[in-house]
């Protein structure tokens, strides 16, 4: 890489979030070719790119992009469809008989484009999707310039996407074929729960994970039904059978991860697991709350992920590190808890860590992807601002982003949107999907 800075952007706190714990003043953030070339303070970043193009953040705290790692993009076309209902009853009665009805191509790349949109202006620079017909999502996360991580999914029964497991399978990978090599698309391996996929599938996704150096991801023991339902039927609890079937590893990331006793976070922390903690989907479908910090403690790795907006029913990862650290305390009884600090670790560091991206994105040093956020702290809602850590987590919103970058280029200024679909497309089709949903 040239030493000759692109692009500066001056801020008035830069935090890193690595090392851990460190908030810079007055720092820049010089880029050269998408990357970030360092990390350095104002005065001598100006003399020493005097010429260089700059965005001047005087309000500002600059932080790597979130990282959502649980999300079901196109599922914002469903966002409020069927509010206040357990898991499996909004599943069986609601989520999946609607998804039968209307899941499409098109479907998808919508309900993508508008998820993205909604994401990026949150400051959520990548995801880990998981949903039917990767191809049209890689195609408007492309559009949008987002960086996603999108699953081979796969469940035991047909749906209007694949036949069976071979079908699921087959599909998945044609489409990681077409897409290898992408800078901003990436893929897992995408087996929906352990009560949905049978032990012979499951076996195989260990296998191909391994053989194609493939992340996992698998929603697990997300309700009490769930882990009984698996005793009655398998013996054993859910984390039990996937250990016995090979999935566990440093590539496995198990989202929600509620109902886990103390041997079973050992079990994960073995094997090198991460978990995705999806506090808001969990309360409010009353799944229950995660162990975050008994699962930190352990050495696991726990990024945050919004889950999709049917059931949050927003896309906000400002809400989840906010949900994180509250109910960490409220659990716990202890207020020191899951801090500021350590959830911004949670939503960014910790999500590329989970899947396998720690050394492209998640903090800001040099030789990574400069996919940054930037939150202006100059509201009355948001001063006095003794520490801007402590802001973006218990005062902040999303309301309060100003710019967000993806490989060091603009997908918000000053809170105007530099997407190729216009918000105006992006209503039109929002409210097409909303009249065939209803009919
Ligand atoms: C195979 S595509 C993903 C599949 O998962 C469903 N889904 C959405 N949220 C959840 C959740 O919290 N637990 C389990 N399954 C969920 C989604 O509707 C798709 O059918
Ligand atoms: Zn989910």
């Amino acid at each position: 890489m040239s030493d000759i800075a692109d692009l500066l952007l001056h801020a008035r706190w830069v935090v890193p979030v690595e090392p851990h714990g460190t908030t810079l003043e007055h720092h820049t953030v010089a880029v050269r070719d998408g990357r970030i070339l360092a990390l350095l303070p104002q005065e001598e970043a100006r003399r020493l790119y005097p010429q260089v193009q700059a965005v001047e953040l005087p309000h500002h705290v600059l932080f790597p992009g979130f990282v959502n790692l649980h999300v079901h993009a196109a599922m914002a076309l469903m966002r409020g469809i069927a509010d206040d209902l357990p898991l499996m009853r909004w599943l069986q009665e609601a989520i999946w008989p609607t998804e039968g009805r209307h899941v499409s191509p098109a479907f998808v790349r919508d309900g993508t484009l508008l998820a993205a949109a909604e994401m990026l202006r949150g400051g959520i620079t990548t995801c880990n999707d998981m949903y039917f017909y990767p191809e049209a999502a890689a195609q408007a996360f492309d559009e949008a310039g987002m960086r996603a991580v999108l699953g081979t999914v796969v469940l035991a029964f047909p749906t209007p996407y694949a036949s069976d497991a071979d079908d699921y399978l087959r599909k998945g990978l044609a489409v990681r074929d077409q897409w290898r090599g992408h800078p901003r698309i990436d893929f897992t391996l995408a087996p929906h729960a352990p009560y949905t996929v049978d032990d012979d599938t499951l076996k195989r996704v260990a296998a191909l994970a391994a053989e194609i150096e493939t992340p996992i991801h698998i929603h697990i023991h997300e309700t009490v039904q769930e882990v009984t339902d698996s005793i009655t039927q398998h013996g054993v609890r859910p984390l039990t059978r996937l250990e016995r079937l090979g999935l566990l590893g440093a590539n496995f990331i198990g989202v929600h991860a509620v109902h886990l006793d103390e041997t079973e976070i050992a079990l994960l922390a073995h094997h090198g697991c991460a978990v995705a903690h999806c506090p808001t989907s969990n309360m409010k479908l009353a799944s229950g709350a995660a162990p975050a910090a008994a699962l930190r403690a352990a050495g696991v790795t726990v990024g945050l992920g919004t889950d999709g907006a049917a059931s949050n029913n927003r896309m906000d990862m400002f809400a989840e590190m906010r949900h994180a650290s509250l109910l960490a305390k409220v659990t716990s009884g202890d207020a020191t808890a899951l801090p500021a600090s350590e959830v911004l670790r949670m939503a960014t560091l910790e999500g590329a860590r989970a899947l396998g991206m720690a050394e492209r994105i998640g903090s800001i040093e040099p030789g990574k992807q400069a996919d940054l956020c930037a939150v202006a702290l100059d509201t009355p809602e948001t001063r006095p601002c003794f520490d801007p850590v402590s802001h973006l987590v218990y005062v902040a919103g999303r309301e309060h982003v100003s710019h967000v970058w993806v490989d060091g280029e603009a997908r918000l200024d000053k809170g105007k949107s530099l997407l190729q679909t216009s918000d105006k497309e992006l209503l039109r089709l929002a409210a097409v999907w909303q009249t065939k949903l209803v009919n």
